[in-house]
């Protein structure tokens, strides 16, 4: 690695550093990096619980640090960066993470857990890759690493200790010690990256820079598509969840709800602008909000902001997007069109035994949708119409992840309950009982719940079933398993493993046509009611999208049950939509969250806490980017 031929590479771009530490600066500097120092406004509060190792934390906290810059500077400065360094260091000893002492006391008992051992520093480094697009719209690639060294203390007396704490040295320091200082006295021996204790691996950086201009192409973001969009969930490239082969369709048009995000995370922006510079804020009517950035640019707020316009049509026709794909699955269409590609709308209007008028429409709104095309990959236009790759993985009924049931679930149930959102609203309760059935309705709505939780199972299941070391399990109990596409999932990844299904008897009664679809003896099925039946024995137990529908005191009531079940060790795998902290998000939850009954959505810290008050503690949480998230728990 040739070292200034990489920093050279920055020369001429807006390098921004979203950190004040002066030992930052100083490294980068003498490296001979020209850039600029935006500190980061990210409170370093993240929950150190919920991450699996210390430089988890480190690498999170970084990220979003740099993070928070890059979304800050179009807005509040004006210019986009072109990359944004951010860094977070820790040091951990005895599995506890150090950062900097908050006084003499904490420094003083900071520096005695040191005296004497061998601890790591960890230095989690995010670079954030910032790519204005025409639209003025940012793309963010994020490429994250950290570097551990390991220090040793020597003895230290409690004299030494207060004499080094009076120094005033510790106070703005990881683990309350510089090592290019005074603190260098400390320490007995240093493995590893020196630069990296004092703040940042700058070796590790600039292999980093060397691998990303002179080895990698996904810089670029013609080439490739971008890794982590502005407005989107994090996909990173080196902790991208792959432990699902589902493939990622790239989508043609941006949905209603990606657009929700994306206004979501402005809004955001400007909350924060709101909140850091309150006494500059101006409000002249309900309507109008002036902020005046520190530079003094104004942004005035009565006028559309690009993009807002485009979001309120997008929500607005939200429904007919949804109603016109629910139409197309309704009527087989991508069944067909894979059987026959190529059909025109005629030939297929004779297929769905529908008129060709109402075809050709509903054909060319799914093509604008990009669920179907016209075109082949050149852009020529082709005959017929064909399933777009998305229509081909998941629209589908015959597709290893087909959604099919899924969808004609939202048709059929769903659709019809959120017809009375409004009155769900005024009275502050479900409307699912307004929508009256007879017993037989009943019953084929049961099956069709059924066909549609086992057909979103299956595209969850994987990142759920291999988010975690399970190996230490061996009977597991899927509580509300229902047609047992988690158990059958759960027995294929994890071979020691065998579950049982607890599911209302009605619905083990109907679970045969699931069950006969695999051969696994290993899962098997029990009727009962989870809040009143006896649990089966196990030593892992699963509740896979039961305790957000349930209404607290069921909750509690189940909790506990399965609480007396377990002996100390015992696990519980929880599986659901995870809020962000600050519940802004994702919509996928919030919007479910409209048509629930009894339950309410809750963030992992908040399934955490529930769980802590029945004794269970949460070991390791795990957001998979796909349908549910993940924690897995131990019993206390
Ligand atoms: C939302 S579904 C989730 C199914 C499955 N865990 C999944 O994610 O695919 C809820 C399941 O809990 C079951 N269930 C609800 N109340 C129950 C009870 N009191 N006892 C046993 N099962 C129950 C339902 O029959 C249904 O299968």
């Amino acid at each position: 690695m040739v070292l200034n031929p990489v920093i050279s590479k920055l020369s001429g771009k807006l390098v921004v550093l979203a950190s004040s530490s002066p030992r930052r600066l100083e490294i980068l500097r003498n490296a001979g990096l020209r850039f600029e120092v935006v500190p980061s406004w990210f409170k370093e509060t993240l929950d150190k619980r919920l991450f699996k190792a210390p430089h988890e934390y480190a690498v999170e906290t970084a990220k979003q640090k740099a993070l928070e810059v890059a979304r800050r500077m179009p807005v509040k400065h004006l210019k986009t960066p072109d990359i944004v360094i951010g860094a977070d260091t820790i040091v951990t000893v005895d599995g506890m993470i150090l950062e900097k002492p908050v006084d003499k006391q904490d420094a003083y008992r900071m520096l005695s857990s040191l005296s004497g051992k061998e601890h790591s520093v960890f230095t989690g480094v995010a670079i954030v890759l910032c790519h204005e697009k025409d639209d003025d719209e940012v793309d963010y690639q994020l490429i994250d690493f950290y570097e551990e060294t390991k220090v040793k203390f020597a003895d230290l007396s409690q004299d030494m200790l207060w004499e080094y704490i009076n120094s005033g040295e510790p106070m703005d320091k990881a683990g309350g010690y510089g090592i290019q200082a005074l603190g260098g006295m400390l320490v007995e021996y240093v493995h590893g990256d020196f630069l990296n204790v004092v703040g940042f691996p700058l070796n590790h950086f600039c292999k980093q820079l060397d691998m990303m201009y002179n080895h990698c192409s996904f810089i670029n973001p013609e080439k490739t598509e971008s890794v982590y969009d502005s407005h989107s969930t994090p996909i990173l490239i080196e902790q991208k969840d792959t432990s699902t082969s589902i493939p990622r369709p790239s989508s043609p048009s941006a949905s209603p709800l990606h657009k929700v995000r994306q206004h979501r995370e402005s809004e955001a922006n400007i909350n924060s602008l709101s909140k850091q510079d309150a006494g500059e804020i101006k409000l002249h009517n309900s309507e109008t909000a002036i902020l005046r950035s520190r530079e003094g640019a104004v942004i005035d707020h009565s006028e559309p902001q690009k993009g807002d316009l485009e979001l309120i049509y997008e929500l607005m026709d939200g429904f007919k997007a949804s109603k016109a794909l629910f139409t197309a699955s309704k009527f087989c269409l991508f069944d067909v069109l894979h059987k026959k590609p190529g059909l025109d709308a005629e030939q297929i209007a004779q297929e769905i035994k529908a008129s060709v008028k109402g075809t050709e429409t509903l054909l060319e709104a799914c093509v604008s949708l990009g669920l179907l095309k016209t075109r082949d990959t050149t852009g020529r236009p082709k005959p017929g119409f064909e399933n777009a790759d998305v229509a081909s993985c998941f629209l589908r009924s015959d597709s290893r992840f087909s959604l099919n049931a899924y969808i004609l679930h939202c048709n059929d149930t769903l659709w019809p309950v959120f017809s009375h959102l409004e009155s769900a609203v005024r009275e502050g309760t479900s409307q699912r009982g307004k929508v009256k059935a007879s017993t037989e309705i009943c019953q084929e709505a049961k099956l069709r719940f059924m066909h549609a939780m086992h057909s979103s199972a299956k595209v969850a299941a994987a990142a759920v079933a291999t988010a975690f070391d399970l190996s230490s399990y061996k009977t597991a109990c899927d509580v509300g398993g229902c047609t047992g596409a988690f158990a059958y999932e759960l027995t294929k990844t994890h071979p020691n493993l065998s579950v049982a299904v607890l599911d209302l008897p009605a619905v083990v009664e109907m679970s045969g046509p699931f069950q006969r679809q695999h051969a696994d003896k290993r899962v098997t099925f029990k009727a009962g009611d989870f809040l009143k039946d006896e649990l089966p024995k196990a030593d892992l137990y699963i509740l896979v999208r039961i305790l957000h529908d349930l209404s607290d005191e069921k909750l509690h009531i189940l909790l506990r049950r399965i609480s007396d079940a377990c002996t100390p060790g015992c696990g519980l795998l929880l599986s659901e939509i995870f809020l962000d902290e600050n519940r802004s998000g994702p919509s996928r939850g919030l919007l479910q969250a409209l048509s629930m009954s009894e339950g309410k959505q809750r963030s992992a810290a908040e399934y955490s806490r529930l769980l802590k008050g029945h004794g269970f503690i949460t070991a390791q949480v795990k957001h998979t980017n796909n349908l549910l998230d993940a924690m897995l728990c131990t019993k206390a």
